[in-house]
C-alpha cells in the first residue's frame, strides 16, 4: 500500500457515515414473476458528501433511491437487508423499544413500525424526482403547498426527539404526530414568510407574488427549483435526487445543477444524485456506485471510476458520454440489451457477461467485490480486479445466443440533453435569473 492510499484510508475511517445500507434486496412479485431489482446492495454514504448513483436505464437506481426513502409500493417489497441511518437522538428514543434495531448511533430503519420512519421523511430524508408535476398538488399554490412542508419541519423539530422524551409511548406517538400534515388553516404567517424565503432561496424571481401562483403557472425550470425548495422545507439530512435534471433543457439542467452544489455546500446537506449521465456525475460527485443489474458494480471516488477502473461496463459508460472537448462526440451505447431482472432468468454469473468484450469462462461464476489499485474505496465486482484479461480463457463468440442492438434507451437520447453536461469538474458560471438564493 503506498503511502497516499493509506492516507485515504485514514480519512475513511475518520468520516462519519450517515447510512449505513447493507444487503439490500428489493423484489417485484409480477404476473411475470420475481423482479430482482435491487440485490445485496452495500452503500455507505458519508456525512456532507454528494454520491452518486449511476447506470443504464433498467439497472435499479430508482428503486434504490425509493427503497432508501421507504417508497417502495406492492408488488414491491424490501425483502433483505438493512438501512442504517445515523441519529443518536432517534437511536435513544427507539432503543427500549427496538433494541434490535439500534446499533450505537445508528437505527436500521427496517427494523423500526413504518410510522417511525415516516415521521424521518422530509425532515431528515427528502426526495427529488425527475418530474416535478409528482410533487405538486395542482389545486393549491406553490407557496401553500411550501408552507405546509414548512409546518411539518417546524411540528418535527417541536417534538421531545432530542431532549428525550420521559416515557416511550410518547415519544414514539410524537414521532407519528409529525407525520400528520396540518391542514391549511394551521399555516402559520411564520411558515408563509419561510415559504417565500424557501422561493428566493432557489433561485424564483419575484418569490412574493410566485408564491401565490399553482404550479402549472410554473415553467419546468421554476417547478424543479419549487420542488427543491419543497424539499429544503424540512432542512434533510439527505437529499436523494433521484434524475433532477433529465427533463430539463442543456442550459437549465446546468442551473440546477449549480443550485444543488450551491445549497449542499451552504448547508453541508448529503447529496445522493441518481443519473444516467456520467457528466453529471464528474461535475457533482464526490464518490460515486456504477449499477448494473440491481448490483453496483464498481465504486469509489471520482478517480477511480474515471481514471483507473476496471469494469467494462464503466468503460462502456464512459464510451457513450460525448467527449471532453464539448464538440459531439461519437456516443456509443454499450452492445447489447441490459438484461432481465426475472429470477427466473438471472443466471448465476457475471451480468454483464453476455455483452462484455472481455467475458472469461471465469465469469460464469457470479463475482464477489473485490478491492481494485486506486482508493481505499475503490471496489469491483469483476474478475478482472483479480486477474488480466487472457484470450485462451475468452468465452466463444456467440457463447450467449445472439447478441441484438442495443435497447433503445430512454435517456440515451444525445440530440437532447446530453452535450452540455461536460466531464470534468468546472467551475461553471453561476446563471443570473435568480438573484441571490442563499
Ligand atoms: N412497480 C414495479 N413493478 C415491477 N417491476 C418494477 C417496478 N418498478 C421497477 N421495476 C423494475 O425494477 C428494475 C429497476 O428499475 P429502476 O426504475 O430502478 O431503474 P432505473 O435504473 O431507475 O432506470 P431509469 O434510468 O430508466 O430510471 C427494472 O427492471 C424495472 O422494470
Ligand atoms: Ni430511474
Amino acid at each position: 500500500m503506498t503511502e497516499t492510499e493509506m492516507d485515504t484510508t485514514t480519512r475513511n475511517t475518520n468520516a462519519e457515515e450517515i447510512l449505513r445500507v447493507s444487503g439490500l434486496s428489493t423484489r417485484f412479485f409480477t404476473q411475470e414473476g420475481q423482479v430482482n431489482a435491487v440485490s445485496d446492495l452495500d452503500l455507505r454514504i458519508e456525512r456532507g458528501e454528494v454520491f452518486g448513483i449511476v447506470g443504464e436505464s433498467g439497472s435499479g437506481k430508482s428503486v434504490t433511491a425509493r427503497s432508501l426513502m421507504d417508497l417502495i409500493e406492492p408488488p414491491g417489497e424490501i425483502t433483505e437487508g438493512k438501512i442504517e441511518y445515523n441519529d443518536p437522538d432517534l437511536a435513544d428514543a427507539v432503543r427500549d423499544d427496538y433494541p434490535q434495531a439500534v446499533d450505537g448511533e445508528y437505527v436500521d430503519l427496517l427494523e423500526v413500525p413504518a410510522d417511525v420512519r415516516e415521521s424521518l421523511r422530509g425532515t431528515s430524508f427528502s426526495m427529488i424526482f425527475q418530474d416535478p408535476e409528482s410533487s405538486f398538488n395542482p389545486t393549491l399554490t406553490v407557496g401553500e403547498q411550501l408552507a405546509e412542508a414548512v409546518e411539518v419541519q417546524r411540528r418535527a423539530s417541536a417534538r421531545p426527539r432530542s431532549t428525550r422524551a420521559k416515557t416511550q409511548d410518547y415519544t414514539l406517538a410524537s414521532f407519528a404526530l409529525s407525520t400528520v400534515l396540518p391542514s391549511r388553516e394551521y399555516v402559520s404567517e411564520e411558515s408563509r414568510e419561510r415559504a417565500i424565503e424557501l422561493l428566493e432561496m432557489v433561485g424564483i424571481p419575484d418569490p412574493v407574488e410566485r408564491a401565490d401562483e399553482y404550479p402549472h403557472e410554473y415553467s419546468g425550470g421554476m417547478l424543479q427549483r419549487a420542488m427543491i425548495a419543497q424539499a429544503l422545507a424540512g432542512e434533510p439530512d439527505v437529499l436523494v435526487a433521484d434524475e433532477p435534471t433529465t427533463a430539463l433543457d442543456v442550459t437549465i439542467q446546468a442551473q440546477i445543477l449549480d443550485l444543488l452544489a450551491e445549497i449542499q455546500e451552504e448547508t453541508g446537506m448529503t447529496i445522493v444524485l441518481i443519473t444516467h449521465n456520467l457528466g453529471v456525475i464528474a461535475r457533482m460527485c464526490d464518490r460515486v456506485g456504477v449499477m448494473y443489474a440491481g448490483e453496483i458494480v464498481e465504486r469509489g471516488t471520482l478517480e477511480d471510476v474515471f481514471d483507473d477502473h476496471v469494469h467494462p461496463y464503466t468503460e462502456g459508460l464512459l464510451g457513450s458520454i460525448p467527449d471532453l472537448e464539448g464538440a459531439r462526440g461519437r456516443l456509443q451505447p454499450i452492445p447489447g440489451n441490459v438484461p432481465s431482472l426475472l429470477d427466473s432468468e438471472m443466471e448465476d454469473r457475471c451480468y454483464f457477461a453476455d455483452r462484455c468484450p472481455n467475458a472469461m469462462e471465469d465469469c460464469l461464476d457470479h463475482p464477489p467485490e473485490y478491492d481494485a489499485d486506486g482508493s481505499a474505496d475503490h471496489e469491483v465486482r469483476c474478475v478482472l480486479a483479480e486477474r488480466d484479461y487472457e484470450e485462451s480463457r475468452a468465452l466463444p463468440e456467440g457463447y450467449f445466443g445472439e447478441t441484438e442492438r442495443p435497447a433503445a434507451d430512454k435517456h440515451a437520447d444525445p440530440d437532447r440533453t446530453e452535450e452540455d453536461v461536460q466531464p470534468e469538474r468546472a467551475e461553471q458560471p453561476v446563471d443570473d435569473s435568480g438573484g441571490d438564493r442563499l
